[in-house]
């Protein structure tokens, strides 16, 4: 069975205007995601992969080109998003900012009960319902956001950098916990990371963006079962050859801003 495509984005391009000047970020960008594909966006610093998550989450608009995320459900947002940080509401415990955004669709109390459970339960985090954001570690709080993210049941899900600020133990624990999680349900994600190893763990296709303005510049499918270990990854033959071919791609596109 062939899937079907779930975001489309064609020939989007995203300029940015300030008084005498303007910032190219994104420039002819068409990609397709599969449903139920798990994406990482991997491009230098810069690149634009934060303005197109941004713009795939309706908090900015192109400036050319369009998009389109096929819609299965009319009940379901359209997408939830999880930032690097800030993304839970500092006066609700963590129960409530799992619970949030179902509350606010006013579905029946037993089922967000139910579901809210479910979530902090596959991120660990059952005892901890009561306590605050403030009471809780960096690793704790993304935690929550991936629950909430997930409780919430969109369409398709957008990831910036979830785990960039976390230490490489946490990092790996959450990475684990979040394919466990996807794996029940496959959303769609589009996930921006930094780190190689990173995008190798996590999904079915990586897509390389240039540097300034964000291109498409290539993309690689990561055909290892699942689940992997980061021992296979490393030991893979095609796997290391597809690792040294976005770190060069990475060195390059670096250098190549820093000559002008
Ligand atoms: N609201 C804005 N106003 C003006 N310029 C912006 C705005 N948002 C982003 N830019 C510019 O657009 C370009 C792309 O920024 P963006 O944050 O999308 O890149 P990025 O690839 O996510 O970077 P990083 O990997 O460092 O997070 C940058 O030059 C940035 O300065």
């Amino acid at each position: 069975m062939t899937k079907e495509t779930k975001i489309t984005v064609d020939r989007l391009t995203k300029a940015f205007y300030r008084k005498d000047r303007h910032v190219t970020a994104l420039e002819n960008i068409s990609m397709e995601v599969e449903d139920g594909e798990f994406v990482c966006l991997v491009g230098p610093s810069g690149c634009g992969k934060t303005t197109l998550l941004r713009i795939l989450a309706d908090l900015e608009t192109p400036s050319a080109g369009s998009y389109t995320i096929r819609r299965t459900d009319p009940n379901k947002p359209l997408q939830s998003m999880v930032f690097q940080e800030n993304g839970i509401i500092p006066w609700m415990t963590v129960w409530d900012n799992v619970a949030f955004g179902l509350q606010m669709r006013h579905l029946p109390k037993k089922w967000i009960a139910e579901r809210v459970e479910h979530y902090l339960e596959k991120v660990g985090l059952r005892q901890f319902s009561k306590l605050y954001p403030k009471e809780l570690s960096g690793g704790m709080k993304q935690r929550v956001n991936i629950a909430r993210a997930f409780a919430n049941d969109p369409e398709i899900l957008l990831m910036d950098e979830p785990f960039a600020a976390l230490d490489e133990q946490n990092k790996f624990l959450l990475q684990k916990e979040l394919l466990n999680i996807w794996e029940e349900d496959r959303k769609t994600v589009l996930f921006i990371t930094h780190s190689i190893d990173e995008a190798l763990m996590l999904s079915d296709r990586v897509i390389l963006l240039s540097a300034h303005p964000g291109r498409i510049a290539g993309e690689m499918r990561v055909d290892l079962p699942r689940p992997r270990t980061m021992e296979q990854i490393r030991s893979h033959p095609h796997m290391s050859d597809t690792f040294v071919h976005i770190w060069n791609h990475l060195q390059r596109e670096v250098q190549s801003t820093r000559a002008h």
